[in-house]
């Protein structure tokens, strides 16, 4: 019995369908189509439509105008991906499978939102989420939100990234393949996708055909997306040379305290917010923390108590099937971590009573809920006043023994009396041994061990250089000697007998406790959400402190004044050489050119980089910055060949360009580093020439690096096009016979003069001179026959003179306010200055 109509049967009743036993095959064929599979009578059994295009016959989860045919499977990250929700969803009627993939916190507000889209007829999720009566939130709060909607558990092994790629591959059709890109690294979205389609495969006993699939990516709504490859290009999250050293974006902002704030920095950063008021009101509130030292340091001094909230509510709504010690221990352990959460309750209102800014305020009067005083009520109603969270494990243990209140059940008293008895009686055993042979021992603890025997010391002081036989299991790093006996060993037994009689009965007093809180737990969702926020706000605060970063203003204008790349910044120590940007909807694209080395990649990713920032409400890098809101930022830059996905440079940039193209908008921040530079000089260009002009049609800010000097001049047709360099000078070394580039990273109007940079480039690198001498001499030659054939006709100039008049008249009509009299001056004049321009190239009429 693998499907559920409801929450409690799905909870109690989980039973996971296996998708190869032939016993549970259960495909439709055209006898069984309109019965409900397996129906137990339950709500929400329904049949499946099968691809063939048979209508649905019976559901009660379909309403009568719109006919549910929507499966959806929903998988989540575990450990530290906690949070990060791949779903794939597949109309029945449609063949077109929809992914996504986000970062979601507590409350799971986008998965729901987004399944609420789907309206789904049915959910898949995996037998983990639901494993022997341990449900995860999110399957919780899913089978609450879709009472009517059927649920199916599968084996975990289903939810498996290399077979959903395999599947995408196999069925994705080809004018939708540049998914593949996208998805390749979205890892839970692909392992939703191959418990999916293995699941449809299963119920309709059909296949869909190779690559007649649509397969299309959908972030979640209000966040702006980003794509995987441009993370990665980026370095967002991770460095792409060491993946554990902190050189990402992530690294210059994460001063998070909880775990928490550090996953919703990260996700944050994944996908920045799209609407200015929200990130005005973070920014507001980054600004108080600025400005109001008292508030910034007693907040952070409150949020950095706080434990992993959200890994907290999680454990306390599940109910275990079996009663272990491991489950009584750490429900103890858990009702500890909730009183210490909800004692922070007040310090952090109180740390926040002095707050000015609208956000602070709403979360200062969610803290008023009523909830947590009554929660914290009836803890320490049965729960001692001082029982608290500690760090050490025998302190814990202690904290559990002694968790509960005396006179509650005196069972308990009498055995937290013989364990008090049992650990007194150890300590003063090794006190006696120690005073026997003359020896510095002391008493240790380590949750492996138990109790156990330390002592600093020579093994010259020993006698003979050894312990007395009667010590076993000894071991030795440094000068400290950890042992026991065979007494202590039996003591330490005899100490976690009663543990466990003690952890048993403070066990049922904690579930019943737990029992009268759940109604009232929910207000810990709004709780963890507020300390993942206030811990991430308080970050920027902290990064903004460290380096003079500037509050952003969202306009219609890109315009940073001396920006400079933050994470160059955290590697070099020192502040690196800024630069400006302009772009405007008149001026949206801007073409940058300079010698290798010569710093346009970097210049190009502190772009994206700050955009990303201030989407997030952070400070950014810069003397001054406005941005206008990007809905999509891609950035395509020069990597290696992807080996792992064996694709050559030509082809990874021919997919990403492609990628751009299909889904750039006008809201779009398009990066694009050295296009073209996997295929030959002539067809490098002309695939350049021709991605910029398509781009230029767009109103995407595009700022597009090259070595192509050719394509500067694209700036005579589009007057949308501005060309920036960057400036190199020029030494002569010390010795005075060889010139040497000095890089200045600084940018400047127009293109750069400099010639052949790729040899002055090698002649400093460790190339053989004779090498260098022939490339320079085969260069010249080259370079003569180009321009030989190159040389503009007048006609062919006249033509471009023209065409840049007519281009720029349009231009300014279109975008001017200018009264009728003063246009008509302005155009004459702009006529003026560009008949007079034709006429040097050979003189054109104009009309
Ligand atoms: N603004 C800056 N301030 C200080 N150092 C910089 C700056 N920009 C770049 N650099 C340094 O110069 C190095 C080269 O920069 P970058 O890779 O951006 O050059 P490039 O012009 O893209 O080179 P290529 O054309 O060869 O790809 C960087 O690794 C960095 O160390």
């Amino acid at each position: 019995e693998s499907y559920f109509g409801d929450k409690s049967s799905c909870v109690e009743n989980a039973n996971t369908l296996d998708l190869t036993s032939s016993s549970s095959v259960r495909g439709l064929n055209s006898t069984c189509i309109g019965k409900a599979p397996l129906s137990s009578g339950r709500s929400g059994c329904r049949s499946h439509t099968p691809l063939m295009g048979y209508s649905v016959t019976s559901s009660s989860a379909v309403s009568a105008h719109t006919v549910a045919s929507v499966i959806v499977a929903v998988v989540e990250g575990r450990g530290l991906a906690r949070g990060e929700v791949g779903i794939a969803s597949i109309d029945l009627k449609n063949p077109e499978m929809i992914l996504s993939q986000f970062a979601d916190n507590a409350t799971y507000a986008k998965v729901i939102t987004k399944l609420k889209i789907l309206t789904p007829l049915e959910i898949i999720m995996s037998n983990t989420a639901c494993d022997a009566g341990n449900t995860t939130n999110l399957f919780s709060l899913i089978t609450e939100h879709f009472k009517n909607v059927t649920f199916t558990t599968v084996q975990r092994k289903y939810f498996n990234e290399t077979k959903g790629l395999e599947y995408i591959e196999q069925l994705c059709a080809s004018e939708f393949s540049t998914i593949l890109m996208e998805v390749q690294s979205k890892y839970y979205c692909l392992a939703a996708a191959a418990a999916l389609l293995k699941y449809v495969e299963f119920i309709q006993n059909a296949v869909y055909a190779p690559k007649s699939l649509k397969v299309r990516f959908q972030g979640s709504e209000k966040t702006a997306m980003i794509d995987s490859s441009s993370a990665q290009n980026l370095e967002l999250v991770i460095n792409n040379r060491d993946s554990r050293n902190g050189h990402t974006l992530l690294g210059v902002l994460n001063y998070t305290k909880t775990p928490g704030g550090s996953r919703r920095l990260r996700s944050n950063i994944l996908e920045p917010l799209v609407d200015a008021e929200t990130i005005n009101t973070r920014l507001d509130c980054v600004q108080e923390l600025l400005q109001d030292e008292e508030l910034f340091f007693g907040l952070q001094g409150v949020i950095s108590k706080f434990l992993d909230t959200e890994q907290l509510l999680s454990v306390l709504v599940q109910i275990p099937k079996q009663d272990t010690v491991k489950t009584a221990e750490s429900k103890i352990t858990n009702l500890i971590y909730l009183k210490h959460t909800l004692e922070l309750v007040e310090p952090l209102k109180v740390s926040g009573l002095c707050c000015n800014t609208q956000l602070l305020k709403a979360y200062y009067n969610s803290l008023e809920d009523a909830r947590f005083g009554i929660i914290l009520e009836k803890i320490t109603s049965v729960i001692n006043d001082d029982t608290r969270y500690t760090k050490g494990c025998l302190s814990m243990r202690t904290q559990k023994c002694y968790a509960v209140k005396p006179n509650i059940n005196e069972f308990l008293d009498i055995a937290r009396r013989t364990y008090t008895e049992i650990v007194d009686d150890i300590a003063g055993m090794i006190t006696q041994l120690a005073e026997k042979y003359n020896l510095p021992m002391k008493t240790s603890f380590s949750s492996a061990r138990g109790f156990f025997i330390q002592m600093n010391a020579d093994c010259s002081t020993l006698p003979n250089g050894q312990l007395p036989s009667e010590f076993t299991k000894i071991t030795k790093m440094k000068n400290t000697y950890s042992f026991t006996s065979a007494d202590l060993i039996k003591m330490n037994e005899r100490c976690q007998e009663s543990l466990r009689e003690i952890y048993h009965m403070t066990y049922l007093i904690v579930c019943k406790l737990l029992n009268e809180i759940y109604e009232h737990i929910h207000c810990l969702y709004k709780l963890s959400d507020i300390v993942s926020m206030l811990d991430m706000l308080l970050s920027f605060a902290h990064a903004c402190t460290l380096s003079d970063y500037v509050r952003p203003e969202f306009t219609d204008t890109l315009a940073i004044k001396q920006g400079w790349h933050p994470i160059l910044e955290k590697i070099a120590m020192e502040k690196p050489v800024s630069n400006n940007t302009y772009l405007t909807e008149g001026n949206n694209f801007v073409m940058i050119t300079g010698p290798n080395m010569s710093g346009k990649s970097t210049y190009l990713k502190q772009i994206a980089l700050c955009q990303i920032m201030a989407q997030i409400g952070s400070y950014v890098p810069a003397e001054y910055c406005s941005f206008r809101i990007a809905e999509q930022i891609f950035t395509r830059i020069g990597m290696d060949d992807d080996i792992e996905t064996n694709a050559s440079t030509f082809m990874k940039e021919m997919k990403e360009i492609t990628y751009i193209i299909q889904n750039a908008n006008d809201k779009s921040l398009i990066i694009i580093d050295e296009l073209g530079r996997g295929t030959s000089a002539e067809e490098g260009i002309g695939i350049c020439y021709a991605a910029c002009e398509y781009l230029l049609n767009l109103k995407a800010f595009t700022l597009f690096a090259t070595h192509f000097l050719e394509l500067c001049h694209i700036d005579a047709l589009y007057p949308n096009v501005e060309n920036y360099h960057f400036e190199v000078q020029h030494v002569r070394s010390s010795a005075g016979n060889k010139e040497k580039i000095a890089y200045t990273y600084t940018l400047s109007k127009g293109y750069t003069e400099e010639k052949n940079y790729g040899l002055k480039a090698a002649e400093v690198s460790s190339l053989p001179s004779s090498i260098i001498l022939d490339a320079k001499e085969i260069t010249s030659h080259i370079a003569k026959q180009i321009l030989h054939r190159q040389k503009s006709t007048p006609e062919m100039m006249k033509q471009r003179a023209a065409y840049q008049l007519a281009m720029r008249l349009v231009q300014t009509a279109r975008n001017s306010r200018l009264d009728p009299d003063s246009l008509r001056v302005y155009l004459k004049a702009l006529k003026k200055k560009y008949e007079a321009r034709s006429r040097a190239v050979g003189g054109l009429g104009l009309p």
